[in-house]
């Protein structure tokens, strides 16, 4: 068995939701749903600024230096990702392909961030672009970028898609895996491994309302499931986060506890 390496980003503040405190309880009860593993819980850093996400962001990433086992982080709100993803570019290089399931394209930079939020700019700052603070050694390709399940883009966001290369899957595309293990090997080749990404606002608000930015349209969360067990079954996994939970309501914990221990034995699963 794999062994998993559990890290708690208990974030809120990068992201643009009135309600964002509610990530904090969301983390702990996502920590909980992970079974076995080592767990850390990052101490995160007061404020919004670049600089004070910077320390949280070193801090993240002194804990994974410790950890051993396959890496599961759990947010906190989008930007908890930004050095899990950074150091899978580390290590993986180009063979790393980022598979980024949410509503939305987090491609904003500090000038086009309708928000100012940096949970809505933490994809871009993996690419290369945004505050100085917060980005990565090695740059991410956004042709290595593979969006799943985005319906509310900015229109700086969809420029960027457009020019950029990155690779962008609607809910209409998802009805099965095809499409998706498709543009995956696309955007990386033969020997990749991917990244999964998930903020929880890529599923439907029909089932699941727990999210500070909910968006019409999503994904149901069998389906979620199956394109994760479609992806895990045919590459290598890197990591997996699971962002954005906001309880509000108990349905969807009832929804998610199933959800999230089946994710992490996908992606753990031995092939
Ligand atoms: N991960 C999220 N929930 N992102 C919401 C982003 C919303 C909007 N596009 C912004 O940049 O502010």
């Amino acid at each position: 068995m794999t062994l998993i390496s559990v890290i708690e980003v208990p974030q809120w503040r990068s992201s643009g939701s009135r309600t964002a405190e509610r990530l904090v309880e969301g983390a702990r009860l996502l920590a909980e749903m992970v079974p076995g593993g080592d767990r850390v819980r990052v101490e995160v850093a007061e404020g919004s600024t670049p600089a004070e996400l910077a320390v949280t962001a070193s801090r993240v990433r002194t804990a994974r230096a410790d950890a051993q086992g396959f890496p599961v982080t759990l947010g906190g709100d989008c930007g908890v990702d930004l050095e899990p993803i950074a150091a899978a570019v580390r290590r993986y290089g180009e063979r790393l392909v980022v598979l980024w399931f949410d509503a939305h394209g987090d491609l904003n930079t500090p000038d086009t961030s309708p928000s100012g939020a940096f949970h809505g700019m933490v994809l871009r700052a993996l690419t290369g672009e945004g505050h100085p603070e917060l980005l990565p050694e090695v740059s991410l390709d956004p042709r290595r970028i593979v969006l799943a399940g985005a319906r509310d883009l900015d229109a700086a966001e969809v420029a960027f898609i457009e020019e950029r290369g990155v690779r962008h899957l609607r809910v209409e595309d998802l009805a099965g895996a095809d499409a998706l293990l498709d543009g995956v090997s696309r955007a990386g080749g033969d020997e990749i491994a991917v990244y999964i990404h998930i903020d929880l606002d890529v599923l439907d608000p029909s089932e699941f309302t727990s999210v500070g930015s909910p968006a019409r349209g999503g994904l149901r969360a069998g389906q979620l499931l199956a394109l994760v067990e479609a992806v895990a079954g045919r590459f290598e996994i890197a990591g997996l986060g699971i962002t954005e939970y906001e309880p509000s309501d108990p349905a969807d914990q009832a929804t998610l506890t199933p959800l999230v221990s089946a994710l992490v034995k996908t992606c753990t699963q031995p092939h």
